[in-house]
């Protein structure tokens, strides 16, 4: 009877929730139409023309076979801003320029906030975490709270930690590679599962049991979210997420039980890292009751909640949120960068070499002193693996686009002018409050007049020759836009960046990487962020095979 009466009132509620979806939809859509027909201040930025007018052209990058096919065409075609037409008509300016970018990012503050899809988004997978913040008082409370646990001191005290992960990773490898040929490995599964067990152990104190198989509810519940949940977005969830800007925040909040697999696939790993975030905090405090506090980031975060006044302390919801935030923006985003750098080295054997001989010199030195493993110095000396580092953030930007939109009317002004519908010059673009700007981090860290003419082709070198010296300054590291930038970049990005100075290491130390003799052609495809996948069994999901030979 309970259970009856259970199915009955929650068949009821969802059955309201639809109504208020269908009848807010049917509002918004009126409002879409008479939108749409009003003169926008774009109008005179140049564009790749609209194939389809409910769809617009946006799909065709969502779409596009490697991130970069389009934006580096169009890039070339119109210069460091152009305008698209998304879903149901709507405008948005594509912008690379750096003093836009610097402006929109940086000078502005919080005036120009994520857009409202891109924040429920992350509502859907994370909760109100830092990630969801909507801009001003809520997300300066969350990063104030934040900022204790990411300082310079804090993370480079992880170093041995992230150190014990990549020799686990070796002593694998060396396990199963065959000592004299090398063997064939996929190595993106690997890194991910590494980065996994680094940001469970550094950021919450717990073992993930990623490379040793453990059958761990919550990183099976995360295997191949990302892909499953958002690669190739379908048309009625494109134009669904088009009426967003014109629904009550509360109605929003109800889109993650709509039961198809953007939102479920999502919400299945919201419900379990809320259970298991929930059972760490709560251990987390006792801890720090009994002074018995550790320094992982969540127990700096307790700490530093703790002794908030109570007005700006993170909700119990906020806290048990920034798991799954952590999770989401710490792993993936590490694991693919290595990846790509792997496979670059690959292509570059001659660099490889330069980068092996000079861990292994480093190594010398550090066994003449009587070391037993690299300090921190040691590895930021290592002037090719630095180099490494940023290029590959610069040519493969895991997040390559990320979605703004302006709360008040702006002028934002161009390093490099484009040529307008009307052939004038236009060294700034006028822009009308509610404006949606894509910020095109792939296109701009391929900009020849930042980075040279050969900013189409992986060079390191422009890192170590000084030919890298942009003038304006956007990004959090090297000048890149890749940890994006501002009161919203990446917090995490010295993490990231003591990380894989930490597992490259051991990896160029102990092993030499090469293409394996059937090499298929991979491609970047573009899911929630940016993943390798063979061309042509995209349905076989993350997939980059290097032939791996140990030293
Ligand atoms: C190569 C690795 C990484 C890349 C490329 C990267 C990139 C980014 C980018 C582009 C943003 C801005 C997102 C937006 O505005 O929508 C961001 C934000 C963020 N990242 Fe990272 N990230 C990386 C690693 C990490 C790591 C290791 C952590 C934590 C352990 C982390 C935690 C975060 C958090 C919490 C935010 C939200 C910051 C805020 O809104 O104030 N990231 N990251």
């Amino acid at each position: 009877m309970a259970v009856l009466s259970y199915a009955t009132t929650s068949a009821t509620s969802h059955s309201s929730i639809l109504l208020v979806l269908c009848g807010s939809c049917a509002a918004a859509l009126l409002l879409l139409w008479y939108k749409s027909r009003q003169r926008h201040s774009i109008a005179q930025v140049r564009g790749p023309p609209v194939k389809n007018a409910i769809m617009g052209n946006i799909r065709d990058l969502s779409y596009q076979e490697s991130v970069g096919d389009l934006d580096f065409e169009y890039l070339k075609e119109y210069g460091t801003a152009w305008r698209m037409q998304s879903t149901l008509g709507k405008p948005i300016l594509v912008l690379s320029d750096p003093k836009g970018l610097q402006h929109v990012l940086h000078k502005s503050g919080y005036l120009y906030p994520k857009t409202t899809q891109s924040r429920i988004q992350t509502l859907v997978v994370t909760g109100r975490s830092i990630l969801w913040a909507p801009h001003g008082d809520t997300h300066s409370r969350h990063r104030k709270i934040m900022n204790p646990a990411f300082s310079a001191p804090q993370l480079r005290s992880f170093l041995p930690l992230f150190r014990k992960s990549s020799g686990k990773l070796c002593q694998l490898w060396k396990d199963q590679v065959h000592a004299t040929e090398g063997t064939t490995i996929l190595i993106n599964n690997w890194l991910a599962r590494t980065t996994l067990d680094v940001v469970g152990e550094a950021a919450f104190d717990y073992d993930f049991g990623a490379l040793d198989n453990k059958d761990d509810e919550l990183s099976k519940a995360y295997e191949n979210m990302f892909t499953d949940a958002t690669l190739y977005p379908s048309a009625w969830n494109a134009v669904f997420q088009a009426f967003w800007d014109y629904l009550p925040e509360r109605v929003l909040e109800q889109v993650r039980h709509i039961p198809t697999r953007e939102y479920a696939r999502t919400q299945g790993v919201l419900r379990v890292f809320a259970k298991y975030s929930r059972r760490l905090i709560a251990q987390k405090n006792a801890a720090l009751a009994s002074d018995r506090s550790s320094r992982d980031v969540l127990s700096i975060l307790v700490r530093a909640n703790a002794s908030e006044d109570a007005k700006s302390r993170l909700s119990d919801e906020e806290m048990v949120s920034q798991m799954g935030a952590l999770t989401l923006a710490g792993h993936e985003t590490t694991a693919n960068t290595i990846t790509w750098m792997l496979y670059e080295l690959a292509r570059h054997p001659e660099y490889q070499g330069r980068m092996h001989a000079e861990i292994v010199a480093k190594r010398a030195e550090v066994a003449a002193r009587g070391d037993a493993d690299f300090s921190m110095e040691d590895l930021e000396a290592l002037e090719h693996l630095q180099a490494a580092i940023k290029e590959t953030l610069r040519y493969h930007p895991i997040a390559y686009l990320l979605n703004r939109m302006a709360s008040e009317d702006d002028t934002i002004p161009l390093a490099y002018p484009i040529r307008s519908t009307k052939g004038e010059l236009l060294s700034e673009i006028p822009i009308t409050k509610g404006q949606a700007i894509a910020v095109n981090i792939a296109a701009y860290n391929r900009l020849p007049e930042v980075w040279g003419q050969d900013a189409h082709v992986w060079n390191p070198m422009r890192f170590i020759e000084g030919k890298a010296d942009p003038q304006i300054r956007v990004g959090m590291f090297g000048n890149l836009m890749s940890f994006s930038a501002g009161v919203r970049g990446c917090i995490g990005w010295r993490f990231s960046i003591i990380e894989m100075q930490a597992i490259v290491t051991d990896l160029v130390e102990n092993f030499r990487f090469t293409l394996p003799k059937d090499m298929p052609e991979i491609i970047r495809v573009p899911a929630a962020v940016m993943v390798p996948m063979i061309k042509g069994k995209q349905g076989e999901g993350c997939k980059l095979p290097l032939h791996v030979t140990p030293y």
